[in-house]
């Protein structure tokens, strides 16, 4: 029978458990997200025998002075008075300045380090702080029984955190736009109850030639509150206009807000920027990469749609890579410089410093 949930709906699963604060059972161990955990649950692991440890990002530990010894790892030990504040104040960077000794850490060292590596990426692609509470179970079998818990095999969830979910085209339907009359709007979902993706098609452009196309990233702040810290929706308005006064192009839109962390975490990120840091030293301090996204979605995208080369408007070099490395042929980069103020002139300068941004 085929009632039951594979892998990827049971990952799916487990991420909105996460989210909620309900554990989930990964192989033998038991996972908690540290953003949503509470102090009835943290007082219940600490009932449980074995050390348990707090998984975090090497990005995060660096700024903590914590031991990472699992290459992009680390796990933290919890001491057994450990408060639901300690914990927090681990995972969230918010204090970091306030109360900055949170010392010395003790950090877990030899064994396997898989499941707890798998257990951050859940967490992370659930778009929850990446920190995790993890704990060895005795019994993961009857500890998921009696507590009626989503447990996920532990190797095929690493196998499967590591494949990109195919995406599906939805449906498509007609749009008329201020930039051009002739809009279409293609939704695509992917198979893992991820965010959709969308395709926006101005004209009917020739699918033998290159396509003037924009692989956008969604900025709530930018694109639709008017936001100065950057420069999103400047571009977007900029890269609608261009195809409309051509009379083609595709606009991809991708769901992946704030570099891939989520709006909430990008929120985080503009909240350390005002302590004083900068884009990508606030992604490191939240235990991010300083860029989070995967731009093959958009690669695959245009395949689906019948286009292989691209006259794309980006100044980003890395999705100009991505897209010659998924096949998609770029025939030109067409700069987007606009949108420029006094509030994300440094944010541009850091993007062009430390992303390699073209200016
Ligand atoms: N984490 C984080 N994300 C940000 C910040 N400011 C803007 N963003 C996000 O950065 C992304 C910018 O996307 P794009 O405009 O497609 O990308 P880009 O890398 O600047 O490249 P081009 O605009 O093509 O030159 C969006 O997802 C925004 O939400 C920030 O300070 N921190
Ligand atoms: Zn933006």
């Amino acid at each position: 029978m085929s009632f039951s949930p594979d892998v990827t709906e049971t990952l799916a699963r487990a991420r909105a458990d996460l989210r909620m604060g309900v554990p989930v059972v990964l192989g033998d161990i038991l996972v908690l997200a540290a953003e949503t955990l509470t102090e009835e649950r943290l007082a219940d692991v600490m009932t449980l025998q074995g050390d348990a440890v707090l998984a975090i990002t090497a990005r995060r530990a660096q700024t903590l002075k914590a031991r990472a010894y699992d290459g992009d790892l680390a796990r933290v030990i919890l001491p057994k008075d450990a408060t639901l504040k300690w914990v927090q104040s681990i995972a969230d960077p918010a204090d970091d300045l306030r109360a900055p000794m949170k010392g010395p850490l003790g950090a877990m060292r030899g064994g396997d380090a898989t499941l707890h590596n798998t257990a951050l990426n859940l967490v992370k692609s659930a778009r929850l702080l990446p920190a995790a509470v993890v704990i060895d179970l005795i019994d993961s079998v009857a500890f998921t029984r009696t507590h009626g818990l989503t447990a996920i095999d532990g190797a095929a969830a690493t196998a499967h955190l590591q494949i990109r979910s195919p995406l599906h085209s939805v449906v498509n339907a007609r749009l008329p736009m201020e930039v051009s009359e002739a809009g279409r709007l293609h939704i695509f979902r992917p198979e893992d109850g991820g965010e959709e993706h969308y395709a926006i098609e101005i004209g009917r452009p020739d699918r033998s030639a290159p396509v003037l196309c924009r692989l956008h990233s969604a900025c709530f702040t930018g694109d639709l509150m008017g936001s100065l810290k950057c420069d999103c929706g400047p571009q977007l308005r900029a890269a609608l206009a261009q195809m409309g006064s051509e009379g083609h192009g595709i606009l991809l839109y991708l769901n992946q807000e704030g570099r891939g962390i989520g709006l909430a975490n990008k929120m985080r990120a503009y909240s350390l920027q005002d302590q004083g840091f900068d884009t990508v030293e606030a992604n490191h301090r939240l235990g991010f990469e300083d860029d989070e996204r995967d731009f093959r979605l958009g690669a695959d995208i245009l395949k689906t749609m019948g286009f292989s080369a691209v006259r794309l408007l980006t100044n980003n070099p890395r999705k100009v890579e991505m897209m010659e490395q998924c096949g998609v042929r770029v025939a030109e980069r067409v700069p987007l410089s606009v949108g420029e103020n006094r509030h994300n002139a440094a944010y541009l300068a850091t993007k062009a410093a430390k992303s390699g941004h073209l200016l």
